[in-house]
Parts: structure tokens; sequence; C-alpha cells
């Protein structure tokens, strides 16, 4: 069996040699002659799977993808050549949630706003929108969402349409996947109209996908000078060929990396991996528990005097989006933005770190932290 996969999949050797030899690829390069031997092909969300990448190959069986997004695969084609597909359904949705998280408490400290007073919302309430959703109620911050598609479907799900919540939020965090056409298209759903309806001074965070914003227009709309509006962009039109002139505009700019904690990348390697055992009728002989690094930090202890005001101080512990705003603004223009993600710096999730203590308030787990056993 000749496996093909990505060579920032973290634990692609430990947990697909069981099941023949494997061999890395850069995904953003990877050709068609590369894959025609192809049996198994694991990729990451920057190689795009389609008729032309798959061509010369025809003993394909399985296609995988270790990301929550699914834009860059042809999913009717793979189908049409019988060749099955999976992909992480949540594997970083933690991770993404964190780093919603710190962009907040780092625009409250900028702009000394009382979180608490504000209004946020979530456009996408999927595995990431409904878990930053549970963790901003645990802060007591209340929260609008807008998701049409769970609003047709689920009775009882509390739903604000996009242009109310673009006129009510003071903060709004997208969590859509990318999709070009149809009722639901979330391409451009930020684009010069909508940007009209929003409050002078509304925060906007984009962790999806670039093209969900037209960056463009949002580059017209901060560069007026009237205007101020705190921004934070994980993802961009065109990586990696992002457009620099919005880097000025925005007060935390990261290369893609919302979804890189360890946890959240090797999960999704996991998950490939459970998968293919199906798939090829075969034990599970790894488990993620047992791959991952021994964290650094590994318990604290929590006083009776811990309160709502600590919690950033706890998670800046494991994680302070800052790093990777310096980082970016630092190496984009010499190593570039494929490098910062290829060297990106461990980063553990919140429930690597185990809380001890008498009381532990139920905020910290309802956040995504561990309790010590
Ligand atoms: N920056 C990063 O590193 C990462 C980005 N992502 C992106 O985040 C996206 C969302 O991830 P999950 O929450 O796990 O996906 P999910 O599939 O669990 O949830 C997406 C939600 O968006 C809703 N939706 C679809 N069309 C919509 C529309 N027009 N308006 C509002 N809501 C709409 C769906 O009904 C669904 O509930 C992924 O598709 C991926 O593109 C995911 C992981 C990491
Ligand atoms: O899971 C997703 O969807 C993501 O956006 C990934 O976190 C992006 O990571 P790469 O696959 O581009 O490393």
């Amino acid at each position: 069996m000749r496996i093909f996969a990505d060579e920032n999949m973290p634990l692609v050797q430990q947990f697909f040699n069981q099941f023949g030899d494997v061999n890395l690829f850069n995904g953003r390069h990877v050709s068609a002659a590369q894959l025609q031997d192809a049996d198994i092909l694991l990729v990451r969300s920057v190689s795009n799977v389609n008729a032309q990448l798959l061509q010369h190959n025809t003993k394909l069986r399985f296609v995988g993808t270790a990301t929550i997004g699914m834009d860059h695969i042809d999913q009717t084609y793979l189908a049409a050549r019988n060749v099955a597909f999976a992909s992480a359904p949540g594997c970083n949705a933690q991770s993404v949630v964190e780093y919603v998280l710190s962009s907040l408490w780092c625009l409250a400290d900028k702009y000394q706003w009382p979180l608490a007073e504000k209004t946020i919302g979530i456009v996408g309430v999927g595995n990431i929108g409904s878990r930053l959703a549970q963790a901003l109620q645990a802060l007591n911050i209340r929260v609008l969402l807008c998701d049409p598609v769970r609003a047709r479907n689920e009775i009882g799900f509390n739903h604000t349409d996009f242009t109310t919540l673009c006129q009510q939020a003071d903060i709004i965090s997208f969590h859509t996947p990318l999709i070009s056409s149809g009722n639901d298209a979330t391409k451009h759903l930020l684009n010069a109209d909508t940007l009209a309806l929003l409050k002078p001074d509304c925060a906007l965070i984009n962790a999806s996908r670039g093209a969900v914003i037209d960056n463009q227009a949002l580059l017209q709309d901060l560069s007026r000078a009237a205007k101020r509006r705190a921004v934070v962009l994980d993802v961009w039109e065109q990586e990696p060929d992002i457009l620099t002139a919005l880097l000025p505009y925005v007060d935390i700019a990261t290369a893609h990396i919302a979804g890189h904690s360890i946890e959240g990348k090797a999960r999704g390697t996991e998950m490939l991996y459970q998968r293919c055992a199906a798939l090829l009728q075969q034990p599970l002989q790894q488990q993620l528990q047992q791959l991952l690094p021994v964290p650094a930090m590994e318990k604290l202890q929590i006083s009776a005097n811990f309160g709502l005001p600590d919690v950033q101080n706890i998670a800046r512990l494991l994680y302070d989006v800052r790093r990777d705003d310096a980082l970016l603004r630092h190496y984009l223009h010499g190593k570039g933005f494929d490098w910062l993600r290829k060297s990106y710096p461990p980063r553990r999730e919140f429930s690597s770190l185990q809380l001890c203590g008498k009381v532990i308030p139920d905020f910290l787990p309802q956040l995504g932290f561990s309790l010590a056993q």
C-alpha cells in the first residue's frame, strides 16, 4: 500500500506505517506526477484535490484531509471515481476557540473594552461556533447566533439573520465553511454592502476562510479616515499571497494558524487513521493520547479566590495570540507565509493543563480546562 501524505501532518508516520510505506510531499506544490502510484492520499488545506491533481492515478482508494474545511476537495469528482473520502470534523475546533478568546482578551486590554458589556455575533454555529458561544456565555458575554442552515433544520435554534447581526453586534466572529454558490453562499458574505451595515466601531474576527470577507472591500472600509474598527485576521484571500496593504489596519494578523495547536493538528491525523483502518478492515494499533508529547506545564493549583478576571492569566500561560501576530509581522516579507505555518512553535490546548483545588469554578471546564483526577 503506497501512502502519500503532506509533510506538515504530525504523527503521520507513527499512525500510517501500519498500512504501508508513507511518502511525504509539499502540500502547496504537489503535482499529478508525484501522486500517480498513491493508494492513499492524505492532505491538509493547501492542496487542491481535483481531476487535474489525480489525472495520472488509477489506483487511489482513499483521500483524507486532516482539516475541518473541505473547500479544497472536489468531492463530486472523488465520488464519481468511487474513491472514499474523509475529513476531520471538529479536530481543531477547540484550538480555534482558544485563538478567538485570546484575541478578544488582547483587544479588550488594548482598547479597555468591558467585554461583559459587548454583544458578540457568531456567524456559523457548528463545531467551532457553538463551542465559542458556550465559552463566551461561561464568561457572561452576550452572544447573537447566525446560522440559517441550523435555523431551517432545528426547531428552537435562536437564529439572528445576518443583516440584523451586522446592525446589532459590537464584535463579529466568522466560523462558516467557504461556500461559493447557492442560498447559503459565504464567499464575500462580508462585502462593501454588508460592511456598510456595521456599527462604525464593530470589531471583526475572521478565522474561517479568507474569502468569507471581501479583502479589498475591507481595505476600503478600514482606510476611510473616520472609521476605526478593531480587526483580527487569521485567514486571508489568496493565501499565501495575502493583501499586505491590510496589515497596518489589522490589530492581530496571523498566518492561518488558529487551528494549529499540537492537539488540533494531531487529532486530524488520528481521525484519518481511524477511517482508513475501518476501510482496510485493520485493527487500531495507535492512539493519540499515547503519542502526544508531555506538556511543559501539567498541573496548576487553584485557590478559593480564583474568579473570572483570573481566567486570562491561566489562558496566557498556554497561548497568547500576540506571539503569532509578532511572528507574521517579522517574517512575512522574508521567510514568508508558508514558512510561518510550517515552523509554527508548539502550542498546547487548555485541556493539557490539569487544574487542582477544592473548588474549581464551573466556567473553567466550560472553557476547556481539565480537572486533575
Ligand atoms: N483558521 C483555521 O485554522 C481554521 C479554520 N476553519 C474553518 O472554520 C470553518 C467552520 O468550522 P466548524 O465550525 O468546525 O464547521 P461546521 O461544519 O461544524 O460548522 C459550520 C457551520 O456554518 C453554518 N453555515 C453554513 N452556511 C452558513 C451561512 N451562509 N451563514 C451562517 N452559517 C452558515 C453551518 O450550518 C454549520 O453549522 C471550517 O469550514 C473551516 O473553513 C476550521 C478549522 C481551523
Ligand atoms: O482545519 C481547517 O479547516 C484549517 O483551516 C486548518 O487548521 C488549516 O491547517 P492546514 O491544513 O492548512 O495546515
